[in-house]
């Protein structure tokens, strides 16, 4: 039986003080969300240890956007899985494209995180997908299992979520079709040894689009990041129509 996880990625958006603001609605208007939706919302490092503080046995669960594949040491700027294991997060973004992009994460580096991560008890979310020029080549299958080939090497396959990324949708309000996102997760199963491990799509999802999307049968939730932003946008996507 594989789990629905509908996931906020906030980037590098809201304050301590913004972060509660959206926490009080945000609480109630998830409320009738059905129990078996997984509900994530991955913050900045600086908003993790509040709204912890605050989530009062909430159903929500506490992501992170990157962790370092070691406990400690000189590693200046980076985050270990225990200081967010002592937070109470429960899920990290790997892997993102963004972090791919402006700061050198590599295939290799974003498999020592997901293994770490898991190490203590951390569940990888592990970001893939495809630019603009590789899929107008023809290259998305290649790229997307090369990512998937060294990002998975030994990574434990009880403990992870994938998500699937193409660039070109990420912020462009240009979503990927449905039946197309549809594929391509299930082309991303079919390399799974666990084909129970959850799989999302990122790329504009919204208010507007997220039923469609939930009613591809690969598709396994949603990784969110411009509508995560607002309470009530986010909500009903969390609150999406099966
Ligand atoms: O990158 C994303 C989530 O990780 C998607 O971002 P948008 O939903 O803003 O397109």
């Amino acid at each position: 039986m594989r789990s629905i996880i509908i996931a906020g990625n906030w980037k590098m958006h809201k304050t301590q003080v913004e972060a509660l603001d959206f926490l009080s609605s945000f609480v109630h208007e998830i409320d009738t969300a059905p129990g078996e939706r997984e509900i994530v919302l991955c913050v900045p490092f600086t908003a993790l240890s509040t709204l912890s503080k605050n989530l009062h046995g909430s159903r929500i669960r506490l992501g992170a956007q990157n962790v370092h594949w070691q406990d400690n040491g000189a590693f200046t700027g980076e985050i270990s899985p225990p200081m967010l294991r002592e937070l109470g997060v429960r899920y990290v973004v790997v892997g993102h494209s963004e972090r791919r992009q402006y700061f050198g994460e590599t295939d290799e580096t974003v498999n020592l995180r997901s293994k770490a991560a898991q190490a203590h008890g951390l569940t990888p979310i592990l970001c893939v997908g495809e630019t603009k020029a590789q899929r107008d080549a023809g290259e998305t299958e290649t790229h997307i299992l090369s990512q998937l080939k060294k990002g998975l090497e030994q990574v434990d396959q009880t403990n992870l979520v994938i998500a699937y990324e193409p660039i070109w949708a990420i912020g462009t309000g240009d979503t990927c079709a449905d039946d197309e996102a549809n594929r391509v997760v299930g082309l991303i199963r079919s390399q799974l040894t666990n084909t129970d491990v959850p799989i999302q799509y990122g790329g504009s999802v919204n208010p507007s689009n997220i039923d469609a999307i939930m009613a591809q049968p690969e598709i396994d939730g949603v990784l969110v990041g411009g509508a995560s932003l607002k309470s009530d946008s986010f909500a009903r996507i969390v609150n999406y129509q099966a």
